[in-house]
């Protein structure tokens, strides 16, 4: 018996457990719980839903299959549960219950209302990485004259920064509280507009940082890659993006025995796995930004932090074609809830019409993570085919020549005609 209130849990299948070293024990029929998403939400996760189980369906001939249980968030919670229940209770434990996730976008309105229901969710399930490959698919058109040499994995922070959305209005009893201590009891003086000026605190820690760092120079080992970049600007904010670098430095020589490259900052150590060097080395932000586009094949992992990350993401994914397939992962020790980069595009909403490859290329991250690699390779080598086949949805249909436009679930059925 489900003591959910409206989740339906379904008849068949089974959860994802973890094991105590952190692995997963997935069972051949788990069940997998989805949220819809806002906007165009309602056009991907469908299509997302029928690739996956196609892709799954071919890869298996029948001995595995998910049993997908929708748990709400965003303005369908509001529809189920209330006009006020964003992001019901249920739906956390559920989540975290399950283990593995995927979810649709969230809308979060600007300058006021609610908080992002993305955000929260993050923090509530400390998911503190956010995990977003970025790789060229041939065929894709790109604004960048050789895309290809993109393939770059962002370990973003995902718990802590100026995103944690800890701020007051201009003019709020508390903004004005607050700055009244900066300069009563801190000696702040640089506050150029203190009664009309909006506050905002960036807490950025030495644990935080950790844990995501380790986290990106594991999967530089896992994954055989050539270095580690930590991305900042700890020159102006010495104490909370610098002490990001410096930490992140210090776990790699202390934890994984970097050396420092001609007396550091930069050090190297090497992959216990396959004897090769490992580089880690920092960027600042504004010159990361430039040099990815001008030498983006000097860059392999790039940890970095909440705000940064969710420039950079964006950054990178037009470099290889845009945010319509660009994937991501938030993940924790154990939970993961997969996600794509981009959000609701609210003007395409219920118009079958944005590109679905972001939430699938997001389910193909998420069976490589159950270890279902067949059905993932079978998603992946589909969505080349499509895009090679030309029959592609308007993002890619506007900058493509000679092909020919297709709708969302089109190119749902286009992957799948491929497999
Ligand atoms: N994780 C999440 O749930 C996220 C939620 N959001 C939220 O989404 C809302 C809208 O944000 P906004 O800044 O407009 O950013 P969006 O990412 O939603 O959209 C920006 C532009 O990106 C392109 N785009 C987005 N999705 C697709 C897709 N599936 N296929 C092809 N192109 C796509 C469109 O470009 P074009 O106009 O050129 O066609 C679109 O206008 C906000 O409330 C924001 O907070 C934002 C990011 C992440
Ligand atoms: O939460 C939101 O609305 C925006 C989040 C976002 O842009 C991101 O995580 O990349
Ligand atoms: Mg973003």
């Amino acid at each position: 018996m489900s003591s959910f209130q409206h989740i339906q849990v379904p008849a068949q299948g089974s959860k994802i457990t973890v094991n105590a070293d952190m692995s997963l024990v997935v069972p051949d029929e788990p069940v997998i719980p989805f949220i819809e998403g806002d906007g165009t939400g309602v056009d991907i996760t469908p299509v997302m839903i029928k690739v996956v189980d196609a892709a799954v369906a071919k890869a298996y001939d029948g001995r595995r299959r998910i049993h997908w249980m929708e748990v709400y968030a965003g303005e369908k919670a509001t529809r189920v549960y209330g006009p006020d229940v964003w992001l019901p209770e249920e739906t956390l434990v559920a989540l975290k219950d399950y283990v593995v996730s995927i979810k649709g976008p969230l809308t979060t309105p600007v300058g006021g209302g609610i908080r992002s229901l993305n955000v929260a969710l993050r923090q509530e399930l400390d998911l503190y990485v956010c995990l977003r490959p970025v790789q060229y698919f041939r065929g894709v058109p790109s604004p960048v004259k050789a895309p290809e040499k993109v393939n770059m994995v962002i370990f973003r922070e995902n718990s802590e920064d100026i995103y944690a959305g800890i701020e007051w209005p201009a003019r709020s009893e508390q903004a004005q509280k607050l700055i009244r201590f900066l300069q009563g009891e801190m000696g702040v003086t640089k506050i150029r507009f203190p009664q009309t000026s909006g506050v905002g605190v960036k807490p950025v820690s030495v644990e935080g940082t950790e844990r995501l760092v380790r986290k990106a120079i594991q999967y530089a080992i896992d994954n055989d890659k050539p270095n580690v970049t930590l991305v900042h600007k700890g020159n102006i904010m010495k104490y909370t993006e610098g002490g990001f670098r410096d930490w992140g430095y210090a776990l790699a020589q202390r934890e994984f025995g970097a050396e420092p490259i001609d007396g550091g900052p930069w050090c190297k150590f090497r992959n216990p796995k396959t004897g090769k060097d490992i580089v880690v080395k920092d960027a600042i932000a504004d010159a990361f930004l430039q040099q990815i586009l001008l030498r983006p094949a000097e860059y392999s992992v790039i940890a970095t932090l909440n705000l940064n990350g969710d420039y950079i993401s964006d950054a990178l994914a037009a470099q290889v074609g845009g945010i319509g397939i660009a994937p991501g992962a938030n993940m924790s020790d154990s939970v993961a809830c997969f996600e794509a980069t981009h959000g609701t595009a609210p003007k395409y909403a219920g118009k079958d019409y944005v590109n679905p490859g972001s939430e699938i290329l997001s389910a193909e991250m998420m069976l490589r993570h159950m270890g279902w690699v067949e059905a993932a390779d079978l998603i992946l080598s589909a969505m080349e085919k499509a895009i090679l086949s030309k029959r592609v949805t308007y993002d890619f249909a506007r900058l493509m020549e000679g092909a020919k436009q297709v709708s969302c679930s089109g190119f749902g059925q286009v992957m799948i005609d491929h497999m």
